[in-house]
């Protein structure tokens, strides 16, 4: 079953500090992820990958092409959506996994991370509980947990987002690089709760540089370099 279908996608960016110049980026952006499926954007530095994975998320505007996105039994074109179908949508269908936490000062890591269960009206007992598997899963030290993340090494605060983006059930799911920061063991972690997520049926699309890691989670690989602008003559 496709639960993401990303078609004819295409983006230039304007820049209007260097006189309104364009760069062309990518251009017939087209591939699907099935339910239960990790689709790996690759190509080298440069190609697109973080572009797409944003246009994907709404994060982006496209200049063309359709993001569409299972939700309620229908395809729902998230690139075209108005902002409350694409905050909706955001809620119940589609989740993302950044490459770096954004921390809130004062409120503490297992709140951090229990948040999305609790503005889904999950009791915040259970909610603080659910964190709590999901921190000692990925070895973050439980004296860390009533603590802020702000002062948290890059590989503890990366251990924090991946827990609170991996705790909602999204039916699809994009990660930015979620184990760049990451030691052996925990890599392989992530590595584990990736395959757990494929098994409940999410549909993810992700970036992993790492290739030991790429080769373990990705089921395709979607070559970005297929999608570069055609040069004008
Ligand atoms: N907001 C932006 N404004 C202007 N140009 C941008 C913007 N975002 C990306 N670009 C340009 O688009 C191109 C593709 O960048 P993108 O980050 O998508 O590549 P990538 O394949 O993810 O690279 P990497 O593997 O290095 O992360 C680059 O030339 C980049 O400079």
């Amino acid at each position: 079953m496709t639960a993401l279908s990303v078609r004819n996608l295409a983006k230039t960016f304007t820049m209007h500090l260097r006189g309104g110049l364009s760069l062309p980026v990518v251009e017939n952006v087209t591939f699907a992820v099935s339910a239960g499926e990790c689709v790996v954007l690759g190509g080298p530095s440069g190609a697109g990958k973080s572009s797409i994975l944003k246009m994907v998320y709404g994060n982006y505007g496209v200049d063309r092409g359709a993001v569409m996105i299972a939700h309620d039994g229908a395809l729902v074109d998230l690139a075209s959506a108005d902002p409350r179908t694409v905050l909706t949508l955001r809620r119940d269908a589609i989740g993302y996994v950044s490459q770096f936490l954004r921390t809130v000062p004062r409120v503490s890591t297992i709140d951090v991370v229990a948040e999305p269960l609790v503005v889904r009206g999950v009791d915040k007992a259970e909610a603080q509980r659910r964190a709590g598997e999901m921190l000692a899963q990925l070895n973050l030290p439980e004296r860390l947990w009533e603590l802020p993340p702000a002062t948290f090494s890059g590989g503890e605060q990366q251990r924090v987002n991946i827990a609170r983006g991996f705790i909602t059930h999204h039916p699809v799911l994009l990660l930015d690089e979620p184990t760049a920061s990451l030691d052996a063991a925990n890599r392989a972690v992530v590595v584990g709760m990736i395959a757990q997520k494929k098994r409940e049926g999410v549909a993810m699309l992700g970036i992993f540089h790492d290739e030991e890691v790429r080769a373990e989670v990705a089921d395709r690989i979607v070559d970005v370099t297929g999608f570069a602008p055609k040069v004008a003559a």
